[in-house]
C-alpha cells in the first residue's frame, strides 16, 4: 500500500461519521514536519502533545504518530519534484485526521501551494482559525484581551482555487479576446469597459453550494457558544464585486433565515422586531424609517422596499422571535471587508464568529492573530465531512529555519484544536494551562520577548518554550 512509509505497529484508524469522527484511545495520526522553521516546530510541538496525553490519561489514551512526507522533505525521499507524494495522500486519507507544519510555496511561478492542495483534495472546507487572547502575552494593541473571534474561511474556492493564466499566453489572451469582444459588450451593466491586452486573467468562483456549507458549520458553531458569543458576521466586499463576495453574504442569509429559522435572527431583523418592541402601535413606514436612516432622502421605489422589508419580517416570524425572544437567538450580521479590519481593532468585543471567502479569511486572520500576540499565537484547522487537518495560521518563517528560535506556539494550539476536536479536552485544557503559565511567567520566544515590558533577555528557544509549557502543566 505505501511506497516508502510504514504506518506505526501499534494504533488504530479514526473515522468519520455523519462528519464526527470516531476516536479510538490509541489513534495513529500521520503529521508532516513541514519546511523552513517546521525543523523546530514540529518536534517542540510533538513533544508537548505527548505529554499532555501522558500527563492526562497515564497510558490510557497515545497517540502512534506516523511520519509522512510533504514539501523539501519528500523531495529528499521520493525524488526531484515529488512535493506531495501519494504516499502522504493515502495515509491521510486512511487514517483521516492529521497534523502539519507549514510548507513553502514560491511566489510568480513554481508549484502551486501544498497547503492548498491538501486542502482541495480531501474537500476540507472549513478552516477554522480562533483569535484568542493569553493574559500576559505582548500586544501591539492596548486591549487584546477583547478580542475572542473564530475566523470561519471557506476553503476551497475563491481566487485561492488557482485557476489563473499568466500575460501573454495563448489562453490569457484568447480569454481577453472573448471577454472585450463578445462577453462583456453582451453584458449591458459593463458599459464599455475593457480588460489591457496584457493582463494576466485569474477566476473567482463563489458558489452557493461552497458558500452555504460554510455558513452552515458558523453558524453550528455558535450555537455551541455561551449566548453573549452566539453571532456570526458574514465578512464580504459585496459593494464591489456583487456576483461573488455579495452572493457570498446573500446565500449566508439565506441559509440562516431558512435552515436555522428558528435559531437566528438578522440584524436588521432584529432591529425591526426591537422597534415594534418598544412602540407596539409604531407604523410600518415609521419602522422602516428608523432601520434606514436615510428612509426620506430615498426614492419611492426604494421606499417601498423597506416598507416591504418591514411588513414580511413582521408577519414571518413576529410571533417565534418578537417580544424579546430575539436576544436568545443566534445573530447574523454583515460587514464590508475593508471595514471588518478596523473593526476588530475598534471594536473588537462587539465579534465572535467571522464567515469569510477564502481571501479575505487569509489576510483576516493573520491580522487578527497580530492582535492577540501574533503569529506565535495563531492556531488553525483545515476541516472537512471525512478528514482533518490541523496546522497553524503562519507559514515557514524562512529567515528564523533551523535556529531553534521560532514560537512553537501556533502548532502546539493547533493541537490544541486537534485534541477538542477528537474529544480529548483534558489533554487541551492541559496544554492550554501550560501556554497561560509560561506567558504569564515571562517564559517566551524571541516574538514575544521583544515586545514584553521590560523585554525578557534572553528569550526562550523554540525547545525550551515548549519544555515550559509542559512544566506550567502542574
Ligand atoms: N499553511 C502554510 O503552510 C502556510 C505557508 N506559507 C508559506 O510560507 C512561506 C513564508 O511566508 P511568509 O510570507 O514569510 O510568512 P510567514 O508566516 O512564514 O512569516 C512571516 C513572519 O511572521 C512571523 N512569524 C511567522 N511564524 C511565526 C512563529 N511561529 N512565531 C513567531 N513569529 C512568526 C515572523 O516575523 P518576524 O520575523 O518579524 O519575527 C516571520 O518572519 C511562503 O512560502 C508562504 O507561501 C504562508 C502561510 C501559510
Ligand atoms: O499555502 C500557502 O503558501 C499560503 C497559505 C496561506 O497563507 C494560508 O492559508 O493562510
Ligand atoms: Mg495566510
Amino acid at each position: 500500500m505505501y511506497d516508502k512509509i510504514t504506518p506505526p505497529t501499534t494504533g488504530e484508524r479514526i473515522t468519520f461519521k455523519n462528519g464526527e469522527p470516531i476516536v479510538p484511545d490509541n489513534p495513529i495520526v500521520p503529521f508532516i514536519r513541514g519546511d523552513g522553521t517546521g525543523v523546530d516546530i514540529w518536534p517542540a510541538a510533538q513533544q508537548v502533545f505527548d505529554a499532555a496525553v501522558e500527563a492526562a490519561y497515564g497510558g490510557k489514551r497515545k497517540i502512534s504518530w506516523f511520519k509522512v512526507y510533504a514539501g523539501d522533505e519528500a523531495c529528499e525521499l521520493y525524488g526531484t519534484y515529488q512535493y506531495l507524494p501519494q504516499d502522504t495522500l493515502t495515509a491521510i486519507k486512511e487514517y483521516g485526521v492529521a497534523i502539519k507544519g507549514p510548507l513553502t510555496t514560491p511566489i510568480g511561478g513554481g508549484i502551486r501551494s501544498l497547503n492548498v492542495a491538501l486542502r482541495q483534495i480531501f474537500d476540507l472546507y472549513a478552516c477554522i482559525r480562533p483569535c484568542r487572547y493569553y493574559s500576559g502575552t505582548p500586544s501591539p494593541h492596548k486591549t487584546p484581551e477583547k478580542l475572542d473571534v473564530i475566523i470561519y474561511r471557506e476553503n476551497t474556492e475563491d481566487i485561492y482555487l488557482g485557476i489563473e493564466w499568466r500575460e501573454g499566453t495563448e489562453i490569457a489572451q484568447k480569454l481577453i479576446h472573448i471577454l472585450n469582444d463578445d462577453l462583456i459588450p453582451a453584458t449591458p451593466e459593463h458599459g464599455n469597459k475593457q480588460i489591457r491586452l496584457d493582463s494576466g486573467i485569474g477566476i473567482k468562483p463563489i458558489s452557493k453550494t461552497g458558500s452555504q456549507r460554510l455558513v452552515r458549520r458558523a453558524i453550528k458553531q455558535a450555537l455551541l457558544l455561551p449566548k453573549n458569543k452566539q453571532q456570526v458576521t458574514l465578512v464580504h466586499k459585496g459593494n464591489i464585486m456583487k456576483y461573488t463576495e455579495g452572493a457570498f453574504r446573500d446565500w449566508g442569509y439565506e441559509l440562516a433565515t431558512s435552515e436555522f429559522r428558528a435559531e437566528c435572527v438578522t440584524e436588521r431583523e432584529s432591529w425591526i422586531l426591537s422597534n415594534k418592541e418598544r412602540k407596539p402601535d409604531l407604523s410600518i413606514e415609521d419602522n422602516a424609517r428608523q432601520i434606514d436612516p436615510g428612509y426620506d432622502a430615498l426614492t419611492e421605489e426604494k421606499k417601498a422596499q423597506v416598507c416591504q422589508e418591514v411588513e414580511e419580517v413582521l408577519n414571518a416570524i413576529w410571533e417565534t422571535h418578537g417580544g424579546g425572544k430575539w436576544k436568545d437567538k443566534v445573530m447574523v450580521n454583515d460587514r464590508i471587508a475593508d471595514s471588518i479590519f478596523q473593526q476588530i481593532q475598534t471594536r473588537p468585543d462587539e465579534y465572535s464568529i467571522l464567515a469569510t471567502m477564502n481571501l479575505n479569511g487569509d489576510y483576516l486572520s493573520d491580522a487578527a492573530a497580530a492582535i492577540v500576540g501574533g503569529l506565535g499565537m495563531g492556531p488553525g484547522a483545515n476541516i472537512g465531512d471525512e478528514c482533518a487537518i490541523f496546522e497553524a495560521t503562519h507559514g515557514t518563517a524562512p529567515k528564523h529555519a533551523g535556529l531553534d528560535r521560532i514560537n512553537p506556539g501556533s502548532v502546539i494550539l493547533s493541537g490544541v484544536m486537534m485534541f477538542e476536536f477528537l474529544g480529548w479536552q483534558e489533554a487541551a485544557d492541559l496544554i492550554k494551562k501550560g501556554i497561560g503559565g509560561a506567558i504569564s511567567n515571562r517564559q517566551v520566544t524571541y516574538d514575544l520577548a521583544r515586545l514584553m515590558e521590560p523585554p525578557v533577555e534572553p528569550p526562550l528557544k523554540c525547545s525550551e518554550f515548549a519544555q515550559a509549557v509542559i512544566d506550567r502543566f502542574n
